[in-house]
């Protein structure tokens, strides 16, 4: 397996254990926490998903690049994570969409990877001691590398939020009919997730994570939704504020990810740090309320944790609505006052960009929430 330049890299877990191979991408070195996805396609939308900020990502599929890179697939403005590792390259792009190679965005980008290294065994090892410290590099012995990697900071605790947030707002516009108003945090957003709202009839305002309720309420927001984003959920207590005065203000609210740990948080539920997450586009959920079980798209490291039993809230009762049916870690919450659904979120991608199209409804359920509020306001 021969790279197309043959420069050596090296990369180094925290723990002191060290992969040899070829650098793949942008030479030099790059350091994050590492996490592996199981998705064997869609590395692209993986790539360029604002979540994965600071992460160095393994591709568990053996074979990488064969799609190329294309003009429509990219969740945002540049690649966000920290660095790629992959077993094999593949030696040609070949897709009807694409305009260039994986490897030569990675080069223009800036980004570092690693390539013709065992990831079996990598990934086997992260699953045995947990998502770590990671540092790859074309330029360092591993003894000198492992020492920076252990100065690294490590994802539990980091705020990533303005790292990622946008600094101005910007409408997306309804695919046909104008029918709802959607207030959309920008804590990581991906596009595609815009895209499902407008294809319903949203105008979704993406705005600046630090945007006041009052702003939200400006824009004539039917519904707030906060995206998936970076970092962990523990930090994000400007967050849980508002979504305090959104549940206050009677606003229909919608969380996808980091959207569904910051309402759990709202909601008096802890959070905590999984031992290597799901990231993946083959996760099997539960539905407790139909009995229906979904294959979702997953990228997580954080999760809500389970108390068991439903809590009462100052504006309802709160109950896990889905788990996970690989390891029953809570993948979704419900909010309602009697019978009646006030707010929710889904730790998955209902968005699915990469991934299956199972929880699309979720988008439908927000425009029936809305649409829900609004007769009730005109009943009052
Ligand atoms: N995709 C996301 O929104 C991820 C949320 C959070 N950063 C986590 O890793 O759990």
């Amino acid at each position: 397996m021969t790279g197309s330049h043959g420069v050596r890299a090296c990369l180094v877990l925290e723990d002191g254990r060290v992969f040899e191979g070829e650098s793949f991408g942008a030479e030099g070195e790059t350091f994050g926490e590492i996490v592996f996805t199981t998705g064997m396609t869609g590395y692209q939308e993986t790539l360029t998903d604002p979540s994965y900020r600071r992460q160095v990502v393994v591709a568990t599929a053996p074979h990488v690049g064969n799609t190329g890179w294309n003009q429509d697939d990219d969740e945002s403005a540049r690649i966000q994570v920290a660095g790629l590792v992959i077993r094999e390259r593949s030696p040609i792009a070949s897709n009807h969409t694409s305009t260039g190679t994986l490897e030569d965005q990675l080069r223009q980008q800036g980004i570092v990877g690693i390539s013709g290294l065992d990831t079996r065994a990598l990934t086997r090892h992260i699953r045995e001691r947990g998502a770590m410290r990671v540092g790859i590099s074309t330029e360092s012995s591993a003894d000198d590398l492992l020492t920076r990697v252990r100065q690294q900071p490590e994802m539990a605790g980091l705020n990533l939020i303005s790292e990622v947030s946008t600094t101005e707002e910007y409408v997306i516009e309804p695919v046909g009919e104008h029918r709802f108003t959607v207030v959309a945090f920008d804590l990581g957003i991906k596009a595609m997730t815009s895209q499902r709202l407008a294809a319903r009839g949203c105008r979704v305002h993406v705005v600046p994570a630090d945007t006041s309720l009052d702003r939200a309420k400006e824009l004539g927001a039917d519904g707030v939704f906060l995206s998936n984003g970076p970092g962990d959920p523990a930090t994000a207590d400007a967050q849980v504020a508002l979504t305090k005065q959104v549940l206050d203000a009677g606003i229909p609210f919608f969380g996808i990810c980091f959207g569904n740990q910051i309402l759990g948080r709202t909601l008096g539920f802890a959070t905590t740090k999984l031992p290597y997450g799901h990231r993946g586009i083959n996760q099997p959920v539960l539905d407790h309320t139909t009995g229906r079980v979904e294959i979702t798209a997953q990228n997580h490291g954080f999760a809500v944790v389970d108390e068991g039993a439903p809590r009462e809230t100052p504006w309802g009762t709160a109950t896990v609505s889905h788990t996970s049916l690989n390891d029953d870690v809570v993948e979704g919450l419900e909010l309602r006052r009697g019978d009646r659904l006030v707010a929710f979120s889904v730790q998955y991608h209902p968005e699915a960009a990469a991934g299956p199209h199972d929880s699309a409804h979720l988008f439908d359920r927000f425009c029936g929430l809305m649409a829900d509020a609004r007769n009730n306001a005109q009943e009052a």
